[in-house]
C-alpha cells in the first residue's frame, strides 16, 4: 500500500487479515499471510485453540514472519446479564487478558451479545462494559466491541458507540465491520460522529447481495473487497474522514476460501485492499472501449470454421506463422486454432482461450496488472509481428490488451494473402454481423469471486446482474461484469459444484501460471461468444441455408413466449422456424440464437433493439436444457 498520506486522499496505511478467512492450520494461514505482504493478522481464536502451537509459538513465529498480532477475537455473549452471571463471563475474560499477554496482542474484540442477554438496559450494560474496561486497563489491553447484525439487542454500530461513549474508558473502543453494517443498509455517513482514535478496529468485507438471514450470510457467504456487491468504496471514505489510521483488516467466512490454497487466497485478499485503496482514493482503471477478438480452440478445429463460415464469417487464413485461423465479420474477429489440442480431445471439448478487449493505453493496463500480481500471458511472437501484451484470468483465460482503433487493428494483416487487403477490414457477415456482443466465461466454483474481481480491478467493469439460471445438472449462478456503456459484457456462470468433475481444487501452480489440467477443466464447461447483428432472424436464415444446425428450441418456449408477450402469429411462426428467441422488457426487444456446441464452445447471435439491456431472460435454462440434452445423444 502506499505509505504517502498527505497531500491528496487518505491512503491504507496498514493491512491486516483475520486467520479464519484462510484455509490450512494455524501455522499455514500465518505463513500464507505473510508471504502475501500483510503486516498482520486478527487471530481468530477457535485457530488458536486447534493449533498445536503454544501462544508463544505463535507469537514467536509472527515474529520471524514479521507479521504483527493486531487483535485476539472473539470473546462473546459479555454484556447485558445479571450481576451473578457477570461475574463469570468477567473470570472468562480475565482467562483470555492471561492468554493475550502470552501471545503479546493488546487488542481484543468484543461482539454484541447474541444469546444470554434476556433483558436489556443500556445502563447496565454500559456499566459492564466499564467494568470491562477497567479490567483490561490492568492488563494494558484495549477492548473494540462490535455489534454483530444479528445482535439480540445491539445491532446497529451506533447503538455500539453509543454505550462505548457513555462507558467513557480510554481503552474501550468501537470496531466497525462493514458486512454488519452494510448488510443491515446501515447508513455510514454517522461514521462522522465517532472520534477516528475511537475507532480500535476495521473490518472489511464484501459479499453478494442476498436475500437471507444476516448470520448465515455473514457465516458463508462473505468475501473480499470488490467481489461482492457492497458499497465500501462510500464506507472507506466515511472511515477515513473519522481520521483512523488503525489497520484495515480483511474478515471472510466464506465456504470457498476455506477450502482453497490459502498462499492463493492470501494474496487474493491483498490484492482486495489494493483496489479498494486505490478506489476509494478515486483511482480507478480506464475502462476497455471494445473487443478486439475471441480465440477458440477446439478439438475439432474444422468443424469451428464450419460454424463461423455458415454464420456468414470470412474466412481471413492462416496466420503466416502460427497454427491459428482468422475468421471475421464486420468487427467481430474469432481466432481458431487450427492444431487439435491434445489436452481438449481428452476432455472431449473445447476452450475460450484467450480474448483481446481494447483499451485506452495497453501498457498503462499491463502495469496495473502486474502492480496487481496478475499473472502474465506469454506467446511466442516472431520480430516483425505484432506484440499484443497479456494477463491472465483467474479461471486461465488469457487477456490480451490492444490499442483502441476503430480500424481493423494491425495484427489482422498477419493473416492470410499478404495482397489481400492487409490491415483493412473484409466484408464478412453479409453486412449483418457487427461485432462481438458478449464473451461468456465458465468459472470454475473457486475461481467465480477472483473473476469478479480481476475485471473490476484490472478494467473498472461493474457487475450487471447477478442470477441463478437452472440447468439440469445443477443451478449456475451467473454475473454480468460489463462497461457502463456496455461496449465489453462478460458474464461469468458460476459452474456448479456438481459438475466439477471431482478435480481438485486448484489446479493452478502458487505461481499463478496455467497448467493444461486447468484448461481440460474449462474445456468441460460450455462457453460462448455472441455476436451482434443488426437483423438475428435474417443472420439465421441464411446459415440455416447454408447447413448451420441450430441449438433446437422446444416448442413449449414458443407456447410459453405466446402467453407471456402475446405477439403477432406471423413473428412467432417466423421465430420458431429459425429457433430464434425473444425477451421483451421496459427498455426493448431481443432476438437471439445458439448454434450447436464444437466441443463445449458455442456461438449466439444477438439482435438487441431499443435500449435492451439484458441476455434473454428465461432462455438460458431453455438453453441448458437442450444442450444437455444433445450431449446425451
Ligand atoms: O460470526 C461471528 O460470530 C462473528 C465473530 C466475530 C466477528 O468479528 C464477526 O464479524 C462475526
Ligand atoms: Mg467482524
Amino acid at each position: 500500500m502506499s505509505q504517502t498520506s498527505s497531500p491528496g486522499p487518505a491512503r491504507m496505511q496498514k493491512t491486516s487479515i483475520a486467520t479464519v478467512c484462510l484455509a490450512g492450520t494455524l501455522e499455514e494461514k500465518m505463513r500464507a499471510a505473510a508471504e502475501a505482504g500483510f503486516d498482520g493478522i486478527e487471530v481468530f481464536e477457535p485457530d488458536l485453540v486447534a493449533s498445536p502451537l503454544s501462544p508463544e509459538q505463535v507469537r514467536d513465529l509472527a515474529e520471524e514472519l514479521g507479521l504483527t498480532l493486531d487483535l485476539y477475537q472473539p470473546f462473546r455473549d459479555l454484556e447485558g446479564v445479571p450481576e451473578e452471571q457477570f461475574q463469570q463471563n468477567l473470570r472468562r475474560l480475565e482467562a483470555k487478558f492471561q492468554l493475550m499477554r502470552r501471545l503479546g496482542v493488546d487488542l481484543l474484540l468484543l461482539c454484541s451479545n447474541v444469546g444470554t442477554a434476556t433483558s436489556w438496559e443500556d445502563p447496565v450494560a454500559v456499566e459492564q462494559l466499564r467494568r470491562a474496561a477497567d479490567l483490561a486497563a490492568g492488563y494494558g489491553i484495549r477492548i473494540a466491541y462490535e455489534a454483530l447484525a444479528w445482535g439480540r439487542f445491539v445491532n446497529t454500530y451506533e447503538h455500539a458507540w453509543s454505550l462505548v461513549q457513555q462507558a467513557d474508558r480510554p481503552n474501550l473502543g468501537v470496531c466497525l465491520d462493514s458486512f454488519h453494517i452494510l448488510s443491515r443498509r446501515g447508513d455510514v455517513s454517522g461514521f462522522r460522529e465517532i472520534p477516528g482514535d475511537k475507532v480500535f478496529f476495521v473490518q472489511m468485507a464484501d459479499a453478494p447481495i442476498m436475500l437471507m438471514d444476516v448470520l448465515s450470510w455473514s457465516r458463508h457467504h462473505r468475501n473480499f473487497p470488490g467481489e461482492g456487491g457492497f458499497d465500501l468504496v462510500t464506507f472507506m471514505r466515511e472511515l477515513y474522514a473519522t481520521g483512523y489510521t488503525g489497520p484495515v483488516s480483511l474478515e471472510v467466512f466464506s465456504d470457498v476460501y476455506r477450502q482453497t490454497e490459502s498462499v492463493r487466497t492470501a494474496r487474493e485478499a491483498m490484492r482486495s485492499l489494493q483496489w479498494l485503496d486505490d478506489a476509494q482514493a478515486g483511482d480507478t482503471p480506464a475502462h476497455p472501449t471494445g473487443w478486439d477478438f475471441a480465440e477458440v480452440r477446439a478439438a475439432e478445429p474444422s468443424d469451428l470454421s464450419e460454424v463461423l463460415t455458415q454464420l456468414g464469417f470470412a474466412d481471413r487464413g492462416r496466420h503466416r506463422t502460427k497454427d491459428v485461423h482468422l475468421f471475421s465479420a464486420g468487427a467481430a474477429r474469432v481466432v481458431t486454432n487450427d492444431r487439435t489440442e491434445a489436452p481438449l480431445e481428452h476432455a472431449g471439448g473445447s476452450v475460450i482461450a484467450s480474448v483481446g478487449l481494447q483499451v485506452p493505453d495497453p501498457r498503462a493496463t499491463a502495469e496495473h496488472a502486474r502492480a496487481l500480481h496478475f499473472p502474465k500471458a506469454w506467446r511466442a511472437n516472431r520480430a516483425d509481428e505484432m506484440v499484443l501484451r497479456g494477463v491472465q484470468a483467474p479461471d486461465g483465460t488469457e487477456v490480451f490488451l490492444a490499442p483502441t482503433s476503430a480500424d481493423a487493428p494491425q495484427w489482422v494483416g498477419e493473416y492470410g494473402e499478404r495482397d489481400a487487403a492487409p490491415g483493412g477490414d473484409v466484408p464478412g457477415g453479409d453486412g449483418l454481423i457487427l461485432g462481438i456482443d458478449h464473451v461468456n466465461l465458465a468459472q470454475p466454483w473457486q475461481w467465480f469471486e477472483e473473476g469478479v474481481l480481476f475485471y473490476r480491478s484490472l478494467f473498472g467493469l461493474a457487475a450487471q446482474v447477478s442470477n441463478d439460471v437452472a440447468s439440469p445438472q445443477g443451478l449456475v449462478r451467473s454475473e454480468v461484469m460489463r462497461t457502463p456503456d456496455g461496449a465489453v459484457r462478460i458474464p461469468l456462470n458460476l459452474i456448479p459444484h456438481g459438475l466439477d468433475p471431482g478435480r481438485s481444487s486448484d489446479t493452478r501452480s502458487v505461481s499463478g501460471h496455467v497448467d493444461h489440467s486447468e484448461l481440460r477443466l474449462k474445456a468441460a464447461y460450455p462457453q460462448h461468444v455472441a455476436f451482434l447483428a443488426t437483423d438475428a432472424v435474417e443472420v439465421a436464415r441464411r446459415a440455416r441455408a447454408r447447413g448451420l444446425r441450430m441449438l433446437p428450441v422446444p416448442s413449449n418456449y414458443y407456447e410459453d413466449l405466446a402467453a407471456r408477450f402475446g405477439l403477432d402469429e406471423g413473428f412467432l411462426a417466423e421465430l420458431r422456424e429459425h429457433d430464434v428467441m425473444y425477451d421483451r422488457d421496459e427498455g426493448g426487444e431481443f432476438l437471439h440464437f445458439y448454434t450447436r456446441t464444437v466441443g463445449t464452445v458455442f456461438f449466439e447471435v444477438v439482435e438487441r433493439r431499443g435500449g435492451y439491456e439484458g441476455y434473454g431472460a428465461g432462455s438460458a435454462p431453455v438453453r441448458l436444457a437442450a444442450q444437455y440434452d444433445l450431449d446425451r445423444q
